[in-house]
């Protein structure tokens, strides 16, 4: 099929479109509109079911509307102020929970529908496939098939949770990620194998519901990119919640059966649960790509390599998102998509900020920027720590966090931030203060002078910051 008008590209051939993006998750909606505003002709690829990619329909949105469901109905926050038994609604079910998810889906879909439009980006239903590394086919749900030509090709296909051949995935019993938006019922007992942080994400919510979690790790610790304070105080309040941890083990089979699952461990153990959740990993999604075709290859793990501008070994066919790895985030991936458009348009681009925050939503959340004390102490940074609890403010005390802190790492050298790490509530959002003095080069004194809301939990930075130049001073009047 021709489509109504076409674009002369550089090489003086008449094609489709100037930038054609494969997927319509965060990485391929911000290429695609990146190319729009440069007025140029973008078209994103994507089947009709799966708008805005795995971040709105399985992954990101789902799983962080879901949390809210359950810190609003099982009032989990609020037992601080009101005892340990309160809770909104006593018989939580899956309904409830969905009811929400489906709801912010649905909105979201809407916008980046609505975006999309707006900007006069082609919508082209289906899956796409290269034919040549200017061509790709699109074959529709009803497998009708459309030939589209661009001068620059997108990649950002995304990942799809890996799967081990020898697990007997059935959707009910034993699941992956995806599975958990199709369970019947809020389980009584849960294993989850992987503890990284989609396994913890999951934990965490499924603890707060009562469901009684096991997690399954062959590392011998979890999210060993975060501080180690962070982690013992997150496994400390997951415990709490009566959440088994089974370190240095690996889940070598899972038995199906009526009434659940058993899986057996390399040592020789057996755990039974009603559900077996898989969150080992993810497998980028390149198999039906036809990459041949277009000169490409993947890894082992469907992942394709890229240089700094997002170009695949085929200069005019980028990628981006969570199909070159890591650090594969929504939000990373959004920026990687935008710099790709703009590469292709020959639009200027900075180089990606190395400055990235990390959220992790586990109950409580965790955020953090730059870097670890582990990898400041490892590549022999001097640093020193202030630190502020919750407890201690005014805010932590209104809404019951006794146990959320702020813990700023600080040159003694130049007094500037090496590292913010946070704790508790609001943790996600408050890291963007430290990830904007950090970025624009301030002190720990721009933190030590500024007057912050009363009472906040932003409060929190200039008490670590006062914190941490309590101890430098010390230092030096010894010194001195
Ligand atoms: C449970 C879970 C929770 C997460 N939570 C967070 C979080 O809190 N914060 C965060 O930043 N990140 C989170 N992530 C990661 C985040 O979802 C991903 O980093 C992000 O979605 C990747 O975006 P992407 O652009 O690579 O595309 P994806 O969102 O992966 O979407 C890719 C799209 O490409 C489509 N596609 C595939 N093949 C083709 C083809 N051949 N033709 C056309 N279309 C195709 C697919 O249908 C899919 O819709 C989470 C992920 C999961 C699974
Ligand atoms: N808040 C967020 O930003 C957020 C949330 C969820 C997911 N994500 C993204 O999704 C990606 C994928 O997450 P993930 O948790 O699936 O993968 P992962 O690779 O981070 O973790 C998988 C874990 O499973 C363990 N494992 C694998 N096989 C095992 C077995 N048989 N027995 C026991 N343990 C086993 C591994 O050692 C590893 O620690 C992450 O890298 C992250 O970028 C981000």
């Amino acid at each position: 099929m021709a489509l109504a008008s076409a674009v002369k590209g550089q090489t003086g051939r008449v094609r489709d479109f100037d930038v054609l993006v494969l997927g319509s998750g965060p990485g391929g909606q911000k290429a695609a509109i990146a190319t729009a505003k440069l007025g140029r002709k973008a078209a994103v690829v994507e089947r009709r079911d799966m708008v805005g990619g795995v971040c709105i329909q399985t992954g990101t949105i789902p799983s962080k509307t879901l949390r809210e469901a359950v810190l609003y109905l099982t009032g989990l926050n609020q037992r601080e102020m009101y005892g340990a038994s309160y809770q909104v609604k006593e018989d939580i079910t899956v309904s409830d929970l969905l009811a929400r998810t489906n709801h912010v889906i649905g909105r979201e879909v809407e916008v980046i529908r609505s975006q999309l439009t707006r900007n006069h980006v082609a919508m082209l239903p289906g899956m796409g496939h290269f034919v040549d590394d200017h061509t790709v086919e699109v074959v529709d749900g009803t497998g009708r098939e459309m030939t589209v030509t661009a001068e620059n090709i997108v990649i950002a296909t995304g990942t799809t949770p890996a799967r081990p051949a020898t697990v007997d995935f059935d959707g009910k019993t034993i699941i992956d990620s995806d599975g958990i938006l199709a369970l019947e019922r809020v389980p009584q007992s849960m294993i989850v194998v992987g503890a990284g942080v989609i396994g913890i994400e999951y934990a965490s919510m499924f603890a707060a519901l009562g469901t009684k979690v096991t997690v399954v790790e062959s590392r011998e610790r979890m999210l060993e990119f975060c501080d180690g304070e962070v982690v013992e105080a997150l496994k400390y309040h997951l415990r709490d919640l009566a959440v088994t941890f089974r370190f240095r083990e690996t889940v070598a089979a899972v038995e199906r059966h009526e009434r659940g699952a058993i899986a057996v461990l390399e040592s020789g153990k057996k755990i039974p649960a009603e559900v077996v959740m898989y969150s080992a990993g993810r497998q980028g999604m390149t198999g039906t790509l036809q990459l041949d075709k277009a000169g490409l290859a993947a890894d082992k793990r469907g992942r394709i390599e890229v240089d700094e501008h997002f170009r695949t070994s085929v200069p005019h066919i980028y990628a981006v998102g969570d199909v070159i790895g890591f650090p594969a985030l929504a939000a990373t991936s959004m920026e990687q998509g935008r710099l790709a458009a703009y590469h292709a348009c020959g639009e200027p681009v900075q180089a990606m900020s190395t400055l990235q925050p990390i959220g992790i939503y586990t109950i409580p959340e965790i955020s953090f920027i730059g870097r670890t004390e582990d990898q400041l102490t490892n590549e022999r940074v001097p640093f020193e720590v202030g630190v502020s609890r919750y407890r201690e403010l005014a805010r932590g005390q209104i809404i019951g966090d006794s146990y959320g802190v702020l813990k700023l790492l600080v040159s003694p050298e130049d007094r500037s931030l090496l590292g913010v790490h946070v704790f508790g509530t609001g943790a996600t959002e408050l890291i963007h203060i430290g990830q904007a003095v950090m970025g624009c080069g301030g002190t720990v004194d721009y933190l030590v002078d500024a007057v912050f809301n009363y009472p906040t939990l932003a409060e929190s930075y200039k008490v670590a910051a006062l914190d941490a130049m309590n101890k430098i001073r010390q230092i030096e009047r010894l010194s001195s």
